[in-house]
């Protein structure tokens, strides 16, 4: 089970809702996912407009917690701003607080994400913030009171996956919060490694919403997800340098 906050979820698998273009794939792939957390930025939805259409209306909301994200805040007063936005709508307390510290990377302004979960903190949100791999910043944000910290796999959509496993395992294993992956997750390879690193879920948006099939790979991210979780829990053997006979050496027929 993930915990997040007082809540528990049975899915380690965190979906992003952007960047589909058929609400029907969209609602089939978060089926296949089984995902129980979705994700939305806050900036791209009228929340309060009941007259415009927005992915949230074709949703069973029982089924789901909503996280919404600050995407598109540059600074911490308009990462707070927005999450105070999403939590007077009534659909949520938690945050994925998201402060963009440089456009062409789309990679996390540090001293503007931490002054955002202060703050969002104080207010009594439950934080989750988007974060580089950085094990000092994690364990800051920990130290503040954040209830996940989210590390990201490489750049937003770029798909390429962990580009540093011993950055990732160093907070894993520095901090005592979940850790859930997120960002750059490109194959359900990257969600089991992830996963088998000792990751507690993953959020991923652009490796589903723009395969060629949305809905398979959902239910391939959910497999990936429960498989390397199990690999994880069941430890994986050591890597020796030399080869190790499989078969017993002991008492052959000469
Ligand atoms: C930090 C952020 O915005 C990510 O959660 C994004 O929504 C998903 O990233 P990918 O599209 O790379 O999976």
């Amino acid at each position: 089970m993930l915990k997040i906050g007082e809540k528990t979820f049975e899915s380690r698998l965190l979906l992003g809702t952007g960047k589909y273009t058929d609400a029907t794939v969209q609602q089939e792939a978060i089926d296949a996912s089984a995902s129980q957390i979705l994700t939305f930025a806050v900036r791209r939805l009228d929340i309060f407009d009941k007259q415009q259409a927005n992915f949230l209306e074709s949703l069973d909301l029982t089924k789901y917690d909503l996280l919404p994200n600050t995407a598109g805040a540059k600074t911490a007063e308009e990462a707070v701003r927005l999450a105070k936005l999403a939590r007077a709508s009534g659909m949520c307390d938690m945050v994925k607080v998201e402060v963009i510290g440089c456009d062409k990377t789309l990679l996390p302004d540090p001293i503007e994400t931490l002054r955002a979960s202060e703050e969002l903190l104080k207010e009594g949100f439950i934080v989750l913030p988007y974060t580089s791999d950085d094990v000092v910043l994690a364990r800051r944000l920990e130290e503040l009171g954040c209830h996940a910290i989210m590390p990201a796999a490489s750049p937003i959509g770029s798909g390429q996956g962990i580009l540093n496993p011993l950055h990732l395992q160093f907070i894993i294993d520095q901090t005592t919060v979940p850790v859930i992956v997120d960002a750059g997750i490109g194959s359900p390879t990257d969600v089991a490694y992830a996963m088998e690193l000792g990751a507690d879920g993953v959020l991923l948006n652009s490796a589903v919403a723009h395969a060629k099939d949305p809905v398979k790979m959902a239910h391939a991210m959910r497999l990936s997800v429960e498989a390397g979780r199990l690999g994880h829990e069941a430890g994986r053997i050591e890597k020796k340098q030399y080869a190790v006979a499989s078969s017993p050496t002991s008492g052959l027929i000469r």
